[in-house]
């Protein structure tokens, strides 16, 4: 039976881009995931396999990058414009360009504290967190006596564009990682707390409350802790919610280290002064532990913020 070639396109789908633009200390962050869909003259790449009209998806996946430093940002609509038009009009074969983007939103984390060398009025300048992610997750246990009631919070996704840092490691024959000295630091915090509650005699904590701080605290210490590694972060994290909250006596993070590498726009003829970023999704660093009260007994179980 004879064939014919129906509809088709092709292009690099995901770049997942990160562009810091510094304004002195206040940053802004956006954050895309971008596909790129290019169709036109391309039978002859599917009926005799010659390439001559294509343009690799690699190009389109750097073209995305050196866009994203050569004409920032501004929103997702006009970005998608500049590829679109890009592709369109400097290749011949090219006849029609679809560029789909989904754009994360941040805000930035408030403080009340006052209490930080690096806050400005009640913002921390390079401190993100992403909008309307988290999941707030609980557990009771109850045996006709006492209770057990673990809280906590999962897929709070949490970004430094500064105030990062990761060297002085060990190192053996297969480390190639270079040390950072300002890198971004990024994690989706899953977190389960323990209240000390567990007598119907007592009066049990304000949940709801509680709740609401234990976050606050969380969010507070990322955003104020200058951090050499996530591990770091992560004891900042709980003991900041322990020292503050005298209800809760034990907290046990899981934090996945999303890793955002520069990407290295020197082939471009371009500089990436710490603009522009490849946000990985896998593999991840994965740092875990469990910040206590001195002199608790620990009760979480180890792997119970990867149910
Ligand atoms: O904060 C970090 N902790 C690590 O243990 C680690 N390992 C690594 O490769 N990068 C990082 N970052």
């Amino acid at each position: 039976m004879p064939t014919i070639l129906g509809q088709n396109q092709y292009g690099k789908a995901e770049n997942r881009v990160v562009r810091i633009t510094r304004d002195g200390d206040t940053h802004h962050i956006k954050d895309l995931n971008v596909s790129v869909a290019l169709s036109g003259d391309m039978d002859e790449v599917h009926y005799s396999g010659s390439n001559a009209n294509v343009l690799p998806t690699d190009t389109t996946k750097n073209t995305v990058f050196a866009f994203a430093k050569e004409h920032g940002i501004d929103s997702a609509e006009q970005f998608g414009m500049h590829l679109a038009r890009h592709f369109v009009t400097s290749q011949e074969p090219i006849k029609r360009a679809r560029i789909r983007i989904e754009e994360y939103a941040w805000e930035r984390i408030e403080t009340t504290d006052g209490n930080s060398r690096f806050i400005g009025a009640d913002e921390v300048k390079h401190s993100f967190v992403r909008k309307g992610q988290e999941v707030r997750t609980a557990q009771i246990t109850f045996d006709g006596d006492r209770w057990e009631v673990l809280a906590g919070l999962k897929d709070l996704t949490v970004l430094n564009s500064t105030h990062s840092e990761f060297w002085g490691y060990v190192k053996d024959k297969y480390t190639t990682l270079k040390e950072a000295h300002d890198r971004i630091l990024a994690t989706d915090v899953s977190a389960w707390w323990r209240y000390n509650w567990t007598s119907d005699e007592d009066r049990a904590p304000n949940w709801e409350r509680s709740y609401a701080q234990a976050r606050k605290h969380i969010l507070q210490a990322f955003a104020e802790t200058y951090s050499l590694s996530l591990q770091q972060t992560l004891y900042q994290m709980g003991s900041r919610v322990i020292n503050s909250r005298s209800e809760i006596d034990e907290i046990r993070f899981s934090l996945p280290n999303k890793h955002h590498f520069l990407v290295d726009l020197e082939p471009f003829g371009l500089k990436n002064d710490n603009e522009v970023y490849f946000a990985a999704d896998r593999p991840y660093g994965l740092i875990e532990a469990t910040v206590l009260r001195d002199g608790v007994e620990a009760r979480i179980p180890v792997d119970m913020t990867n149910l």
